[in-house]
Parts: C-alpha cells; sequence; structure tokens
C-alpha cells in the first residue's frame, strides 16, 4: 500500500492557523444565513434515514438546508450517500428502500410535488439529437410556460434563458448526440440542459454533478451561470458535486460533506478549513479543498474500519460544532410554513402537438428512416413490379403469381413497418421517463404524438409502393388500385400498432424484436397463403384471428379477383381456376368479408395500442 492510500497519513497534517480558521467546536455562535427571502423556496431536510429492504442503512439521521439565494452543495467519497440524498430530496428512484424523516418545502410536506416547484439537471444530458438548440427551447418553452402567454413572450423568454446560459451562438446548430451524430460541445449540452430546466423559471434546481464530464474551463462557466441563477435571480440550487477545483469549491454558499450516509460537515467554504483543522485534517497551502477534505471522509481500501472510525469521528464532531447548532436553528427557521406557487401547466393539445412536432422532424430528418421508408419502397415496387411485369391473368402460373404478389404487399409493409418502429422507438423511453417526471407531459400526449409521427410515414410509403407496382404487375382496375391501396394502409396501421406495443411493454431493444420476430411468423404463416385458413387444425385455427394478414390478404384477393378480368381463366388441367371466384373460394375467402376485415383492422389497431399504452404508463410509473 502506497503511503497515498494510507488514511493515517492524512492525519498528520494539523494547521489550525490556515486562513484564521475559527474555534468550531465549541458553541461559540457563526454567521448564519444574512437574507432570509420573501419569496423562494428553502427545502429543509431533518432525521432523513434511508435503509434498503435488506437492512442496509445509506443515510442516517442526515439535516440540511437549501435556501432561496444560495447554492448547496451535497459532496463526499464516492458511496457516501450523495445521490441517494439527493433522490429522496426529489422523490425520485426510492424504490426498495425505506425512508424516515422529514423534508419540508416551504414548512411544507409535499412529497412527489417537489417536482412542480423545482427543476432537476440530469447528470446525463438526453435530447432529440436531431434538432437545433433553437427549435428545442422553442418546443420547450411551449411544453413548458403557461398557456396564455403570447408567441412574443415565450420568445423572450427563451432569448433571455438563451443570454443567459451563453447559447446565443448555438442557436442554429444541431444538438447531435455524443459518440453517435456530431452535434454542440458538452459545455453546450449541460449549459442546454440548465436552460431547458430553467425556462419555466422555477424556484428550485437540483443538479446531479453538472460539472463532470467537463473541462475545467468549462465546469467553472456552467458553476458560475448556476451561481449568477441563485445569487442573480433567488434560486435554491442543490446539486451534487464530485471532487471540484479549488475556484468551484469557493463558489458555493453552502457544503454538505456525507461520510458514510451521516453528515460530516455544513457550512461555507471557509468555515470547511476551520472545522476539518479542528478535527485535527487542516488543509496544507495550494492543496485542493475538496480534495484533501474528501480524502479525510472517505472509506480506503484496506483501511475500512480505521476510515469508518475516523468518518465517525468527525461526523460527532460536527453534531458537537456551532456549525450544526446553526443548521438546526435554520433548519427551524426555514421549516416554518409558508405558502408554494405551483409552476402552471400547459393544455394537453399543446403538449401533443409540439411532440407531433418534435418527433415528425426527428423522423424526417433521421436518414435511415427516409431512406428506408421512401426510397427502398420505390425501390422494392419497381423490383416487384419488374418480377411481375404484366402478369397474364388468363394463365393459371399468372393467377398464381398475383396471388404471390398480394400476399408480399401484406408481408413487405408489415416487417419493413415494425422493424423500423423497433430500431427507433426504444431509444425514446430515457427522454420520456425523465420528461414525465419532470411533470412536463403525460404519456398520452406522447403516446398519441409518435403513433401521428409514424403514421405520416408509414402511410406514405406503403402508398408510394402500391402505386408503382400495381400497375406493372398488370391490375387495371382503379377502383381496385384505391382499395387495395386502402387495406394496404391497414395492414400498415395493424402492423404499427403492433410494433409499437411491443417497444412500449419490452424493456429493451433486444427483448422487443426477439419477441417480434416468432410473432410475425405465427401471423404471416396464418394469413391465408402458406395455410388455407380453413385446413388450420381447430386448436390452433383461432391464431389466424389475431392475424392483420389474414384480413388484409382475404380482402386484396376479394377486390381483385372479384374483377370482371378474371371472369374467365383458360383450364387446361383437372385442378385449376376457371374464374375468379374459385380462386377466392379455393383458399376458402369470402366477399362478405370485404369490409369487415377494414373495420376489425381498425378496430384491431385501436385495441393493440390500447395495450401498448397501458403497458408504457405502467413502465413509465414504475421507473421514477
Ligand atoms: N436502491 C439501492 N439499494 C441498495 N443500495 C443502494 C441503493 N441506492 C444506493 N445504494 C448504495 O448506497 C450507497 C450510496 O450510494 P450513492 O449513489 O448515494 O453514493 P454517492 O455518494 O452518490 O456515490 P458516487 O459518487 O459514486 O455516485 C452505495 O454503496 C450504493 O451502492
Amino acid at each position: 500500500m502506497d503511503e497515498v492510500d494510507s488514511p493515517l497519513e492524512k492525519t498528520a497534517i494539523e494547521s489550525p492557523s490556515i486562513n484564521g480558521s475559527t474555534p468550531l467546536l465549541d458553541q461559540t455562535p457563526v454567521p448564519g444565513i444574512q437574507r432570509i427571502e420573501e419569496e423562494g423556496v428553502a427545502i429543509t431536510w431533518k432525521n432523513l434515514a434511508v435503509t434498503t429492504v435488506a437492512g442496509r442503512p445509506l443515510l442516517r439521521s442526515v439535516n440540511g438546508i437549501a435556501v432561496p439565494g444560495m447554492m448547496t452543495a451535497l459532496m463526499g467519497a464516492s458511496g457516501a450517500g450523495k445521490t441517494t440524498l439527493l433522490n429522496t430530496l426529489l422523490a425520485r428512484n426510492t424504490k426498495g428502500l425505506t425512508i424516515k424523516g422529514d423534508i419540508l418545502v416551504n414548512g411544507q410536506k409535499i412529497g412527489k410535488g417537489v417536482t412542480e416547484v423545482s427543476a432537476y439537471v440530469q447528470q446525463e444530458d438526453i435530447f432529440v439529437g436531431t434538432l437545433t438548440v433553437g427549435e428545442h427551447l422553442y418546443m420547450q418553452a411551449n411544453m413548458r410556460l403557461p398557456s396564455d402567454w403570447s408567441a412574443e413572450e415565450k420568445k423572450k423568454r427563451v432569448d433571455a434563458v438563451t443570454r443567459d446560459m451563453l447559447l446565443e451562438n448555438s442557436i442554429g446548430s444541431r444538438i447531435g448526440v455524443p459518440g453517435v451524430a456530431k452535434g454542440i460541445s458538452g459545455g453546450e449540452l449541460k449549459r442546454l440542459a440548465f436552460a431547458t430546466e430553467i425556462l419555466a423559471d422555477p424556484p428550485v434546481l437540483f443538479a446531479d454533478e453538472p460539472t463532470t464530464g467537463l473541462d475545467s474551463h468549462m465546469a467553472m462557466i456552467v458553476t458560475k451561470r448556476m451561481e449568477s441563477l441563485s445569487g442573480d435571480q433567488g434560486k435554491t440550487i442543490v446539486c451534487t458535486i464530485h471532487q471540484p477545483a479549488s475556484e468551484i469549491f469557493e463558489l458555493f454558499d453552502r457544503i454538505l460533506f456525507l461520510a458514510g450516509g451521516r453528515v460530516a460537515f455544513f457550512g461555507t467554504p471557509p468555515e470547511a478549513v476551520g472545522f476539518f483543522s479542528k478535527c485535527g485534517y487542516g488543509i496544507a497551502d495550494h492543496t485542493n479543498p475538496a480534495d484533501h477534505y474528501i480524502r479525510q471522509i472517505a472509506i480506503l481500501p484496506g483501511y475500512e474500519e480505521e476510515c469508518k472510525k475516523k468518518c465517525n469521528q468527525i461526523c460527532d464532531k460536527f453534531v458537537e460544532s456551532a456549525l450544526n447548532t446553526r443548521m438546526e436553528e435554520e433548519i427551524q427557521e426555514f421549516g416554518q410554513k409558508r405558502p408554494l406557487e405551483q409552476i402552471n401547466k400547459v393544455g394537453w393539445g399543446t403538449l401533443f402537438l409540439m411532440l407531433l412536432m418534435r418527433y415528425a422532424k426527428d423522423n424526417f430528418r433521421k436518414k435511415s428512416v427516409v431512406f428506408a421508408k421512401f426510397l427502398q419502397k420505390i425501390f422494392m415496387g419497381i423490383f416487384i413490379g419488374l418480377l411481375y411485369l404484366q402478369t397474364d391473368k388468363q394463365d393459371q402460373d399468372g393467377v398464381n403469381n398475383l396471388k404471390g404478389v398480394l400476399f408480399y404487399f401484406c408481408s413487405e409493409l408489415t416487417y419493413s413497418t415494425v422493424f423500423a418502429i423497433q430500431t427507433y422507438m426504444p431509444s425514446d423511453y430515457p427522454l420520456l421517463a425523465r420528461e414525465y417526471h419532470d411533470g412536463v407531459y403525460p404519456v398520452s400526449a406522447y403516446f398519441c404524438a409518435k403513433i401521428a409521427s409514424y403514421l405520416m410515414i408509414f402511410s406514405i410509403d406503403g402508398a408510394l409502393m402500391i402505386t408503382i407496382a400495381y400497375w406493372m404487375v398488370g391490375f387495371s382496375s382503379f377502383t381496385g388500385f384505391i382499395m387495395t391501396v386502402i387495406i394496404c394502409l391497414l395492414v400498415e396501421i395493424s402492423a404499427g400498432s403492433m410494433g409499437i406495443a411491443i417497444c412500449s411493454m419490452a424493456p429493451s431493444y433486444a427483448v422487443a424484436v426477439s419477441l417480434t420476430g416468432p410473432l410475425l411468423t405465427v401471423l404471416s404463416m396464418s394469413g391465408g397463403l402458406f395455410t388455407n385458413v380453413d385446413a388450420m387444425p381447430s386448436f390452433i385455427s383461432w391464431v389466424q384471428y389475431i392475424s392483420w394478414f389474414r384480413y388484409g390478404y382475404e380482402s386484396l384477393i376479394v377486390t381483385q379477383f372479384t374483377d370482371s378480368s378474371f371472369n374467365h381463366i383458360p383450364c387446361n388441367a383437372s385442378a385449376c381456376y376457371h374464374n375468379g371466384t374459385q380462386v377466392i373460394e379455393s383458399l376458402h375467402f369470402s366477399y362478405s368479408n370485404l369490409y369487415g376485415n377494414l373495420v376489425i383492422m381498425l378496430i384491431y389497431s385501436v385495441v393493440v395500442y390500447a395495450m401498448g399504452y397501458v403497458a408504457l404508463v405502467y413502465r413509465v410509473l414504475k421507473s421514477r
């Protein structure tokens, strides 16, 4: 073990005189919060205890306070409980944990209602990368600012946050996806996350490690922006932060050090100097204060027992200190009941329209979607057209080929639709869950917008392919063409509903795809071409009734083979078709089912969408 890893080495530095530190371990009064904001929101937490199902304590009797106009940092070594504390304050990700103690927001116990008065900048920046910074902020402004604001007022607000977050030069740039599609820088992404969250001017802002992954310059810019939000705009800011540079550390108004789930220190950065000094862990000159303090309260490998003992000693000393007395007084003072203003909600229609705009732009800007859905369909239309070019309808082989063409229409529109949806939709989930829990929109607005955005693409492409292939293969009826387009559209809608429903239910892309493959095989096999619908064993023949292949194929066959061009088919063999009616009958299809099938496919899609919606709501609710 080298000396750097030894916790015992760290105790050697005792520098009580550093920066003229005050003797804080006695009960000498220390200066408290000078300015008590009339407005704004104060959060106090007292005797907070968080325990896992296995009984492991993650937070033990943690007290603290965050007030308007101040920036409070939650710090500590890895595993100290920073994220657990932040999550507990936010009432998020606490599944399976037992929480005791009081969290008061302006003196009121509001639980999950904290979302209504706060914004949360999470560690991972998630955006729709195909949008520009300006488009993203415009849509977010419409989803977060009250509906009764005029477009001009919303624009002014967007301009103000853009200025505040130094994003003016990036307004026209694509956001991008780190590591996938080039876009704005990491620092700009983080500032965009802040800009998004402060659009609605929430009184409280939580941030999880806002400087992680940024270079020191960017980290400083982001922290300075946070400082300005608290200092100039009176917001209450609480963030976790990982070993910040000295200059950043000094910017915080309050630091809460956690050690093994206990409070090791709560006070200003200069007060930390005096406190740790008094504990016997003074900081030497030219040392990064955050690094130094965190080392004192870290559990170092190989020294677990000594480190835990040392942490407990520091925590005990804090409990005895004047800093703790002051904190308890402030908790008492700011824990008094004061009014809380909720952030205004926006109407469902506006949320739907903004999400539709977002996903429609996203779909059309994804080259692979446009390529797969349009160029591929043009190609397939031409290919099928050439393969069966002007098929002879007065020929037994020609009739069989046309039966195949019609089934191919169902298959092509099914597979490409389901798999295109499954390629992209699962990646929406993290953003959906986040924005839902941030209170931006309900799942229903997302779900409907997503369906509508897909319908735009997954209808034009089918019509395109049919238009090309239909005439080339030799079908000639215009009414038949219109019917074929309508039937194929319904096949595509049914397939789309299944694709969306499976994505909504499945926890990942891999699960979605592995469910879909066999399911589509079952549905297509029972569609009427490969197996005669009347010849299926009775115990399995019900499968055809959950297959849109069956409804779609029957309708296509009936539409084409009732055309007069099939009135007489020459026949030289014993088993052959003499006319279109015989073709229909040979498949055990019926003209009387033609329109009923269309209605069934429509109802089928609505039912499958509804199942997907319920599953998605369940997953999203569970993810808080
Ligand atoms: N839901 C949970 N169930 C069981 N243990 C948990 C749960 N959440 C957190 N922990 C444990 O609690 C401890 C504190 O975790 P937490 O994420 O709060 O630490 P942290 O200080 O944020 O650390 P880091 O800086 O590494 O993120 C860790 O040992 C972690 O494994």
